[in-house]
């Protein structure tokens, strides 16, 4: 039985198939926003007066949660998400699993000026390429999705683009042996995407094991102050939190209230 990873990954290598052939590198590489010069996720998560980063994410659906919120304006999300102090946000612009385009990405960009991740199962480097021809500022790479040596060229080469890399791990084994490639963030993921349980815990394990000059992120399943305590202690800079926020009605108030919370409670 294939796992959930593996259906998406075979789904992307459809769909890259299939866009390439008919719209070229050259042409995404001549949109007017690849020229533009991307902001840095990285920096925006270290220096803020807040001490600690949220990438507060947009997301309507996912895998394991059918439906989340399917009928919020993206602008308005993004809109409430800056206001409330976030350091970036993540845009999946997966359709298939999580209901996200490409277009979310564009609309995002239009909307607001936090650092943009553009949050999907990125297997080659076209994908990297429309990244930033849509907007992004940071990419994310999966490490459970890539062997090393991809990992190592495709974040090369959003290095060469001047977008970020922000890399997913999720045991010791893929954080190690990635330590060689050029990622200025490193994300541990809360949740096993090959059978989608979310253990906080992990992240509690792996933090020491990030070298300090690269930002580390806990991801998924965050849904209290207390949690961030937890992991702010065990090292963690940044937090990228989707559901907690995206299953209310104003995601930006949720996200708003919940860095007070956080603010209140590490100072
Ligand atoms: O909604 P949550 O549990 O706060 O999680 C957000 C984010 O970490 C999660 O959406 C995510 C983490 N890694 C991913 C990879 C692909 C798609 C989605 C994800």
């Amino acid at each position: 039985m294939k796992t959930i990873l593996e259906k998406i990954i075979a789904q992307k290598e459809r769909e890259v198939a299939l866009k390439s052939s008919i719209v070229s590198n050259h042409q995404l590489e001549k949109s007017e926003l690849f020229k533009r010069a991307p902001f840095s996720l990285s920096e925006r998560i270290k220096n803020n007066s807040l001490g600690f980063g949220i990438i507060a994410e947009h997301k309507r659906r996912s895998p394991s949660k059918a439906s989340i919120n399917q009928s919020l304006h993206i602008q308005d999300v993004l809109a409430g998400y800056e206001n409330a102090g976030a350091s970036g946000s993540s845009i999946l612009t997966d359709n298939s699993f999580f209901g996200g385009s490409l277009e979310d990405l564009l609309l995002a960009r239009a909307t607001t000026q936090l650092p943009l991740l553009r949050k999907d199962f990125i297997i080659d480097e076209y994908q990297i390429l429309e990244a930033k021809a849509y907007g992004a500022d940071a990419i994310l790479l999966i490490a459970a999705a890539l062997t090393q040596q991809q990992v190592f060229t495709l974040s090369s080469l959003a290095k060469n683009l001047g977008l970020e890399v922000l890399l997913e791990v999720h045991n010791l084994k893929e954080l190690e042996q990635n330590l060689d490639a050029p990622v200025q963030l490193i994300g541990v993921n809360n949740r096993n995407l090959k059978i989608f349980e979310v253990d906080i815990d992990n992240s509690l394990l792996l933090a020491k094991h990030i070298p300090n000059d690269i930002v580390k992120i806990s991801e998924s399943g965050i849904n209290s102050a207390k949690a961030i305590q937890k992991l702010h202690a065990a090292g963690f800079n940044g937090f990228l939190i989707g559901e907690h926020f995206m299953k209310t009605n104003t995601p930006g108030d949720a996200a708003q209230k919940f860095i007070e919370e956080v603010t209140q409670l590490i100072h």
